[in-house]
């Protein structure tokens, strides 16, 4: 084996990572038991499947450990310092879209934009004591966005999961977080802030920069050939 992809290895973008692959002719497949995290793939010679979190996957393209790897740009975006210097942007591929937002209690009827939140979050500051909460696992994203916005009186509180909960909870009192059907908000009773888009995501094919590609490149031309991509420059 030459070329190691790294692919999420479970729930939706695994099954459509799959599919994505599987109508292109190359075939990947879980063997051993369903929930086993190895994989095999037909239809090309060279290629390892790695099956790995998706949330893990660009850490190992930036270390080099895989060539190729499948996962949202929202997650590479956020977990690489200069994203585009450890990693290549081969192909988008369709699914997995979702929109990283900032999102209030809906019930805080002056506040509908970022600049509607920046002066709210001086309010509260000036009201309890310490600064606004917006809770997230975009903290790369989210802080670049805030700051590029002109907003600086909050702080980040970490949720790596269920962040909609968060304001309900009184861990935070906003969130940032994807949304794709929005059914999550507003079952949350949270509204998104008009001009808060941080960045539209979806799942992509990214190659590792810093891989070793001395073998592994004449399998990437084969595969590239075979899913109809131009043969990046990498
Ligand atoms: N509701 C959704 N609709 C579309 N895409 C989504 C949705 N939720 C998450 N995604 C995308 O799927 C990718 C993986 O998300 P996330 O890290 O939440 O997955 P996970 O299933 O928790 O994976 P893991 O815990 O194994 O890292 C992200 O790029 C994200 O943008
Ligand atoms: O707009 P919607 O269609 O409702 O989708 C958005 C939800 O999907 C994701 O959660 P996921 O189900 O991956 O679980 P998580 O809370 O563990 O991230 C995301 O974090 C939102 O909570």
């Amino acid at each position: 084996m030459m070329l190691k992809i790294g692919v999420p290895s479970k729930g939706r973008l695994m099954e459509k990572t799959f599919e994505w692959f599987g109508s292109r002719g190359v075939t990947m497949r879980q063997t051993g038991a369903e929930r086993e995290y190895s994989g095999a793939v037909d239809g090309v010679e060279g290629v390892e499947l790695v099956m790995l979190s998706a949330g893990e996957i660009p850490r190992e393209l930036a270390a080099g450990r895989i060539h190729l790897g499948v996962t949202g740009s929202d997650l590479v975006r956020d977990k690489l310092a200069d994203w585009a210097v450890q990693v290549a942007e081969l192909a988008p591929l369709g699914f997995g879209h979702a929109d990283l937002i900032i999102a209030v209690p809906s019930c805080w009827i002056d506040v509908d934009t970022v600049d509607d939140l920046d002066a709210a979050a001086a309010a509260f500051r000036a009201v309890h004591g310490f600064r606004l909460r917006i809770a997230t696992k975009y903290h790369r994203l989210v802080r670049e966005f805030l700051t590029a916005q002109g907003v600086a009186d909050y702080q980040l509180v970490d949720s790596q999961g269920a962040t909609e909960g968060t304001v309900k909870n009184l861990t935070a009192e906003a969130i940032a977080d994807i949304t794709s059907s929005g059914e999550t908000l507003r079952a949350n009773h949270l509204k998104i802030l008009s001009d808060s888009v941080i960045l539209q995501s979806q799942a992509m094919l990214f190659a590792s920069r810093s891989a070793d590609w001395a073998e592994a490149r004449e399998v990437l031309e084969r595969l590239a050939g075979q899913v109809g991509l131009a043969m990046p420059e990498i």
